[in-house]
């Protein structure tokens, strides 16, 4: 995996757009048609590459948004494949310990929180300009997992643990806390994939949701360019 590919519109933007993966990197890029004052970044998978890319990125310039932005797994019933998903909170879903008395997470240990907030007005402007644009838009909290979940016992444990999960993914929450650290305000975008539950890489539609994170791209260049 490519960690912190230099995009074609690298250098002078000033919203940051973090996904993971090239493809995704290059699917946004065809719907913000490549214009600045955006710089999108594949900063490679999970949690911990996305927030040292967002980290690095925002040591060296000032952002006056972070986006993280990518295909994720919907929830069934919340969010369904070709939905786009608008996060209302990255939450670090695996983050914590086990207990005999089950999942402790962060907050329950004391050591800080597993929710971060997305920006409340950006996110609402982004969800009310991808309806505006037929898009199919649910706009709830997005997991950030580690580990992908591949049973349907996961993705039940995973959804009664945040009540109203819309969608999951691997690089919000570091986004998230790389934003937070620099006071820039943040958003999180998915494009869903494959439901979350029994792993059936197969069935994704990764082409589909890949064209779904273009169209979302030319709604974020008319919302926040
Ligand atoms: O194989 C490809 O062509 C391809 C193109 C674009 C993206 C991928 C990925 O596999 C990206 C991995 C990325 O996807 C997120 N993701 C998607 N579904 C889930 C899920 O159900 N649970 C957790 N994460 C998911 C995740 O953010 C990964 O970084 C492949």
């Amino acid at each position: 995996m490519t960690q912190d590919v230099r995009s074609s519109v690298d250098g002078d933007g000033d919203v940051l757009i973090v996904t993971a993966v090239e493809a995704e990197r290059d699917a946004l890029l065809r719907g913000l048609r490549n214009g600045s004052p955006f710089d999108v970044v594949a900063g490679g998978v999970g949690p911990a590459a996305a927030a040292a890319s967002a980290a690095a990125r925002m040591a060296r310039r000032r952002y006056r948004l972070a986006i993280c932005a990518g295909i994720g797994g919907g929830f069934p019933g919340r969010a369904e494949v070709g939905a786009l998903v608008v996060a209302d909170e990255a939450v670090a879903a695996d983050l914590g310990t086990e207990a005999p008395e089950g999942f402790l997470s962060l907050d329950r240990l004391g050591f800080g929180s597993i929710r971060i907030p997305a920006d409340e007005g950006k996110s609402a402007r982004l969800a009310e300009a991808l309806r505006s644009a037929g898009l199919p838009v649910v706009v709830g909290p997005v997991l950030t997992v580690s580990s992908a979940t591949g049973t349907g016992e996961t993705a039940k444990v995973r959804a009664m643990r945040v009540p109203g999960a819309a969608a999951e993914a691997m690089e919000g929450y570091g986004v998230a806390v790389a934003a937070q650290n620099m006071g820039v305000p943040f958003l999180e975008i998915r494009a869903v994939s494959n439901p979350v539950g029994p792993r059936n890489r197969g069935t994704w539609k990764i082409e589909a949701a890949l064209e779904r994170l273009a169209e979302a791209g030319a709604v974020i260049r008319e919302v926040f360019g």
